[in-house]
């Protein structure tokens, strides 16, 4: 119950009549708390791995067991509601409305939640991520008017705002260079150390190192994994880099 369980899980897309496996046969369990990272080449199905694991596009076979809930059996409503109380999204491309300012893209999803929560709660739980996030100065702020790094702090506030089981992210360092991604990956670390379990997709080696697992997908299968441990001690990283990889030399990356 106390964990994400993918079993069996195909996905196809048809594509001129032509059917085209993405996902074959994957299996695997993230439990509460965990941080896991999904590497891979480029095209080997890793964004797609994690749409439908969280339910954001349908399977062709198999089963998502979601903290307990498969996610399969769920109406359009059931998951929309599982989205927005109990899971966090965070994007490369940070989908932020430009119209609003980044306070009030934070809240926005806080509204439509059912988790019922009145105006200072939901003010009150803003500020506080806004305050360790380190972004409280620029609240009232268009989103043209922060950094890169700002706005995917902002993002990670947002994904937070209705304190999430677990958070699903799409190279959220992609977009950032190393300083920024760094800081990124600090309050990823952060939160997952608070209780929130995180599943990632990412190229980038040093975001790979900081998670307590890796898996790495080739050609819609699981080829491999390598379990790390939690990132805990700054000095442990150049350890765990270079095991990291020879790990991925080994699985031809
Ligand atoms: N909506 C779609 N319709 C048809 N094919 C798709 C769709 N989405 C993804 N694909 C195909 O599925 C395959 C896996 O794509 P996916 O984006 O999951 O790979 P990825 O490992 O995340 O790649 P990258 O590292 O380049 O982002 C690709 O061949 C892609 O063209």
């Amino acid at each position: 119950m106390n964990s994400l369980k993918v079993i069996d899980l195909c996905k196809t897309y048809i594509i001129n009549k032509r059917q085209n496996n993405i996902l074959r046969n994957i299996n695997f369990e993230i439990n509460a708390g965990e941080m896991v990272a999904i590497m891979g080449p480029s095209g080997s199905g890793k964004s797609t791995l994690l749409y439908v694991t969280s339910g954001m596009d349908n399977l062709t076979a198999g089963k998502v067991d979601y903290f307990g809930k498969e996610i399969s059996t769920l109406t359009a409503n059931q998951m929309s509601d599982l989205r927005l109380d109990e899971m966090g999204f965070i994007f490369q491309q940070m989908h932020m409305l430009k119209n609003l300012s980044i306070y009030d893209n934070i809240i926005l999803l806080a509204y439509q939640s059912k988790k019922g929560r009145d105006k200072k709660e939901v003010n009150d739980r803003a500020r506080e991520l806004m305050h360790k996030l380190g972004i409280s100065e620029i609240a009232e702020n268009d989103t043209n008017e922060v950094s890169g790094g700002q706005l995917q702090r902002a993002c990670i506030c947002r994904s937070l705002i209705n304190s999430p089981k677990m958070i699903f992210a799409d190279e959220p360092t992609g977009a950032l260079n190393q300083q920024n991604s760094k800081e990124v990956m600090r309050e990823l670390n952060r939160i997952n150390q608070e209780g929130t379990t995180i599943m990632l997709v990412t190229h980038d080696m040093k975001v790979a190192t900081k998670c307590d697992k890796i898996m790495y997908i080739e050609d819609g299968s699981i080829k491999g994994n390598i379990d790390l441990g939690k990132f805990i001690d700054e000095n442990s990283f150049k350890d765990r880099e270079r095991k990291v990889s020879n790990w991925l030399m080994e699985m031809g990356w």
